[in-house]
């Protein structure tokens, strides 16, 4: 048995980390008032049975009468029963805070995850309303809406949940713009799921955490602003409520403390169970922060963009790609970063196209380009850019999203992090199957089975119900290489396939990548910095450096006879080892040549 079928057939990995809620249980703060808030909870849900007297039945001889065998806490100024009050006043306190709650989740949520995930002017208009909601006085509003709708609890308690909704929005945005460009969201939209499927599959499930946090904290502030409207009188005199209760308490605290001690114990505990299983939560959750890219700063380089680099290598009508042109640049401020300077090639059906550079030289740029997915801040513009026979430049976002998946399948540099670790393997195969090609749930089983079978992996129904982190990396590879021919796409492009991946898989991968590009005719861009790669699957090659084409050409020949100095560095660091990656990229002295496509170059 080969070591590649050793890995193939390894078990999966038994799960290491514990999940939140056995580490929430394990701490004895949260179990303490968990169980606190459940016991209020259970005597609000309770009331009616568990009551000892009618909260609004007022006995005379009961007033301000302390405590006894039958009215446990005594009775108030009225001589109502002071714990059937308490008891009932639980209801009205959760019920508010629940209205609260799910107002401000509807909002703040909704334009959070659009902001963030959206961005442009969707966050710019959600961000303002959000900011200009935070800017006026709630309190005012408050006494206001009271005024106009005659204390209508629920309206209040939703107005309440309106000024909480930034709150939310703050957090949901920060989160999602974490997540949004994780690369398993942008497999998402390879795989050319919608906008709405992918925000509740793949992004809501990544920000629940500090949602559920900030819903605790809420709660417990929702019901500190609900006592003190009631304890101004907002509210119904007959509904019994902590802060009603309180209000009635302040007036005879000196004579009669208890009455209002009793109201806000029961809140002041409630209130400290909440922030206590907020806080723990938030101990418990390793919140996501989002990850900030880093830029080189670089001054551009003085390129022509009218000129551009590189060259067409087939007739127009042979070619399955056409790239024209194409520049990338960056927006920091007033400040324009180009990383891709005006750059051509093409690729035809059945060919395996390379592209190699140093680091930064704009390869992967270049993919995402063709993709229409760079990242934030990132814009393109090309003269033209052809995916089979059709102008995606005057294509609209909807169909230029069509043609992922279908006509572009994309192979990612990291296997893990572009499967969601929320999902099983299964889930991931089928989900696209089902939703993009409506195929039936058996008929996706069945499929995404006969590709994972097709790429090499043994244990196809232990690898369907397993999660990202319980096969190795290779097998994620094979996952997503699958994930990536489901729809038979015309072209592949792959990203540094093998780079994360163990010595001892890479060859397999690419022999792999090689036969599924022959057997379905596919165009293979593959994306490398190695000339060892190269030479194993590639027909052509175009060499990049500092976002411009260096050389191009058949691969026999430019190995045989490099033009560039640069070239023939890249071929004897991936060939002897003499120099490393770094070196090249530090090195100054190298003698760039750039073949201009100016003067017929294209054809
Ligand atoms: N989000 C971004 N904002 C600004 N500049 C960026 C951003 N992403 C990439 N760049 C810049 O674009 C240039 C090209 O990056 P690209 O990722 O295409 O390089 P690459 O050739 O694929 O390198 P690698 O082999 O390291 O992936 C680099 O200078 C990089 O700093």
């Amino acid at each position: 048995m080969s070591i590649a079928d050793k890995i193939l057939d390894q078990k999966p990995n038994a799960p290491v980390r514990t999940s939140i809620t056995q580490r929430f249980f394990q701490r004895k703060a949260g179990v303490t008032a968990f169980t606190i808030f459940i016991l209020v909870v259970l005597m609000a849900l309770l009331a009616p049975w568990i009551s000892p007297h009618d909260p609004n039945f007022v006995q005379l001889a009961n007033t301000k009468a302390p405590p006894s065998a039958e009215h446990w806490l005594g009775g108030d100024s009225a001589g109502r029963d002071i714990l059937s009050r308490i008891i009932w006043g639980a209801r009205t306190t959760l019920f508010g805070a629940a209205i609260t709650i799910i107002t401000a989740l509807a909002v703040g949520v909704t334009t959070g995850v659009m902001a963030g995930f959206f961005g442009g002017l969707v966050d710019r208009v959600f961000s303002w309303l959000s900011d200009a909601t935070q800017a006026i006085p709630g309190m005012i509003i408050l006494l206001v809406v009271a005024a106009g709708t005659r204390s209508n609890f629920p309206i209040l308690m939703a107005t309440v949940g309106v000024f909480m909704a930034p709150g939310y929005f703050r957090i949901t945005r920060s989160a999602t713009l974490a997540i949004v460009n994780e690369p398993y969201i942008d497999a998402a939209k390879v795989a050319g799921l919608t906008a709405p499927r992918i925000i509740a599959r793949h992004v809501l499930p990544g920000i629940y955490a500090p949602i559920i946090i900030q819903t605790a904290l809420a709660a417990g502030i929702s019901m500190g602003i609900q006592a003190g409207l009631q304890f101004l009188g907002v509210g119904s005199a007959n509904t019994p409520s902590w802060g009603a209760m309180m209000n009635e308490g302040f007036r005879f605290m000196l004579t009669n403390p208890t009455l209002l001690l009793w109201p806000s114990a029961a809140l002041g505990i409630t209130i400290a169970a909440l922030a206590t299983i907020g806080s723990t939560l938030a101990e418990v959750v390793r919140v996501r922060t989002p990850v900030v890219s880093e830029t080189e700063g670089e001054d551009d380089k003085d390129w022509d963009p009218a000129q551009g680099t590189g060259a067409f290598a087939h007739d127009k009508n042979e070619a399955i790609v056409r790239l024209k042109n194409l520049r990338v640049f960056y927006q920091n401020g007033d400040e324009q970063k180009t990383v891709v300077n005006g750059i051509s090639f093409d690729v035809k059906p059945g060919e395996v196209l390379g592209i190699v550079g140093e680091s930064g030289s704009g390869k992967s740029q270049t993919i995402f380009s063709l993709l229409n997915l760079l990242p934030k801040g990132g814009k393109y513009v090309a003269d033209q850019i052809e995916i089979a026979g059709k102008n995606v430049n005057e294509m609209t976002g909807k169909d230029r999203a069509k043609i992922l998946g279908s006509q572009l399948g994309y192979i990612p540099q990291e296997p893990m992090s572009n499967l969601d670790p929320t999902f099983t393997i299964g889930h991931q195969l089928t989900e696209p199957l089902r939703l993009v090609f409506g195929q039936s749930k058996a008929e996706a089983t069945a499929k995404a089975k006969a590709l994972l079978a097709r790429v090499g992996i043994n244990d196809v129904d232990r690898v369907m119900k397993s999660y990202p982190h319980q096969i190795s990396g290779g097998m994620a590879q094979r996952v997503l290489i699958a994930g990536a021919i489901a729809g038979q796409p015309s072209v592949l492009l792959a990203d540094e396939p093998t780079t994360a991946l163990d010595v001892t898989v890479q060859a397999e991968v690419l022999e792999l990548l090689r036969e599924l590009q022959q057997e379905f005719g596919m165009a293979l861009i593959l994306v490398t910095h190695n000339f060892g790669v190269v030479a194993d699957i590639c027909d052509r090659v175009v060499v990049m450096r500092e976002g411009a084409v260096v050389e191009m050409g058949e691969v026999e020949q430019i190995f045989a006879q490099p033009k560039a100095q640069y070239t023939q560095d890249l071929i004897d660091a991936s060939l002897d080892g003499t120099l490393s990656r770094k070196d090249l990229d530090a090195s100054e002295t190298s003698n760039v040549h750039i073949l201009k496509t100016a003067g017929g170059g294209q054809k």
